[in-house]
């Protein structure tokens, strides 16, 4: 019988936040028990280093410039968002019979009338905020119980952050520390009511843990090692080995796939409250590795062989992964994935050989500013990101400004994972020969490289903000249900 899908997508976690990655205060047991029993990918890779971007990749198998979802993201006015004709991994799995659901950060956009939410996207239901849970003004939502106020501040002068279910507001400010409990029991209520009706089943569940402000409920605050954003990474973890007792319980686990990876790297500004690269250069927001490789596993008891890889795959893999397990009709448009099913079942060899890193915000005139081919990494451009601000690597933060490198930056991520050591090309007829390989591949791939329509310089316009009580005024603080 065709498999079940279940898309685990954490939100601004880092490539050295879970135990079984090596940070040494993360409680993570279930995650590391499914990287115990599953395949533990070492060279995973998003496809931008902040969210919406990120995102559209996932759901598509296309780079964000032909999507249109770029530069940057999605706001909770935003009038633009992932296009209707784009096709979803929801959408490829419909037409076969598969009941799909939505949990948690949408931020592929709302626009008017919800005309971009999931319920439009492939996806017959959805529970959740549409966009990162910091988009409405925090400061006096509770974060942490009994009453410990989100941190910082917020976005102001927005609504406040709306609790969605299919495209109704269920809930505005939404209740953070009961949070995580709904997106359980919903999730875990759409997979029990799959299973009972013997139908294949898809599961997209994007946490809104870790991002900024960091929260948890009364069954994870104060339980980590590792503060604020240990607890909330120990929520994620606890609600993740609630849905893998589901799926045992109600004995679809056999035939699971179980995909488990984040968004982009972790946000360093908010240092100890922030997310960790690991051995990786700085984190979101720039093209290092720190921004662009992630944490990923993937788990199907009895199917895959537990283990590491060390091929290289991507986000954008996970759409034409899906749709040959699951014996699906690709959508009959440019893909940047390839099917990894020999890296899941036969620990071979990867289809993928590059990998694009373009910056948060891309654009025709610069291109992609890093390709990736086999171990080694060219930096055309680097630049800095206020997200990656606070290090003592001074290339991350925001004063370090557009840089050109011609020659490229050059780096042999086997040897040099961490980009601290880049190679000298004089004398090196190897090197300038991948390097001369390296610039044919950017060649092609942006002679090929059409950029869709960008969603984003449509623009905000504050009307179409989810408000629970649309005709109550003044805006945006009336806006309570
Ligand atoms: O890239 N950005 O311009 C950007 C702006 C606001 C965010 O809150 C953000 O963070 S993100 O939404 O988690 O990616 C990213
Ligand atoms: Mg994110």
């Amino acid at each position: 019988s065709p498999p079940n899908f279940v898309l685990l997508f954490a939100d601004d976690l880092g490539f050295g936040d879970l135990g079984c990655y090596g940070h040494p205060t993360s409680l993570t047991p279930n995650l590391d028990r499914l990287a115990a029993g599953g395949l533990r990918f070492t060279d995973f890779y998003c496809t931008s280093p902040v969210c919406s971007p990120s995102r559209a990749s996932l759901l598509t198998g296309r780079y964000q410039t032909r999507s249109g979802v770029y530069p940057g993201v999605l706001y909770p006015g935003s009038r633009g968002g992932l296009p209707l004709n784009e096709t979803t991994i929801a959408e490829v799995l419909k037409p076969l019979g598969y009941a799909t659901a939505a949990v948690g950060k949408w931020h592929l956009g709302i626009g008017a009338n919800g005309t971009f939410l999931p319920t439009r996207q492939g996806f017959d239901q959805y529970l959740g905020i549409p966009y990162s849970h910091d988009m409405g003004p925090c400061q006096n939502l509770t974060c942490f119980p009994p009453d410990v106020k989100c941190f910082g501040l917020c976005d102001v002068g927005t609504v406040t952050v709306p609790l969605m279910y299919n495209e109704v507001i269920k809930q505005q400010p939404v209740n953070f520390l009961d949070l995580e409990n709904a997106y359980r029991d919903f999730a875990s209520d759409f997979i029990s009511t799959s299973a009972k009706k013997r139908q294949p089943f898809f599961l997209y569940f994007p946490s809104h843990h870790t991002h900024y402000p960091q929260f948890a409920g009364p069954g994870a605050a104060g339980m980590s090692l590792r503060g604020p954003f240990g607890d909330a990474l120990l929520e994620l973890d606890n609600t993740i080995g609630s849905l893998l007792e589901t799926l045992e319980g109600t004995g679809v686990l056999n035939n699971t796939l179980i995909l488990f990876t984040s968004d982009n790297g972790p946000e360093l500004m908010r240092m100890s409250r922030g997310g960790n690269a690991g051995p990786l250069r700085c984190g979101k927001g720039t093209t290092y590795e720190g921004g662009m490789r992630e944490p990923a596993i993937a788990y199907w008891r009895g199917i895959i062989q537990p283990g590491v890889t060390h091929e290289m795959a991507s986000t954008l893999d996970i759409l034409p992964t899906i749709a040959s397990l699951a014996g699906a009709k690709l959508p009959q448009v440019m893909l940047d994935g390839v099917d990894m099913s020999n890296i899941l079942f036969s620990q071979g060899k990867s289809k993928r050989e590059t990998m694009m890193f373009y910056p948060t915000n891309p654009s025709e005139t610069y291109g992609v500013f890093a390709i990736r081919l086999e171990k080694y990494k060219a930096h055309f451009y680097t630049q800095g990101a206020s997200h990656s601000g606070t290090t003592p690597d001074q290339d991350c933060s925001i004063f370090a400004s557009l840089t050109v490198h011609d020659p490229p930056l050059l780096f042999d991520l086997e040897a040099d994972p961490s980009e601290h050591y880049p190679l000298s090309l004089d004398k090196r007829p190897d090197l300038q020969a991948v390097l001369g390989r390296i610039k044919k591949v950017k060649e092609q791939f942006e002679g090929s490289m059409v950029f869709g329509e960008s969603q984003i310089s449509k623009g905000t316009d504050p009307s179409l903000e989810p408000c629970c009580s649309p005709q109550c005024e003044p805006k945006p603080n009336c806006c309570h249900c």
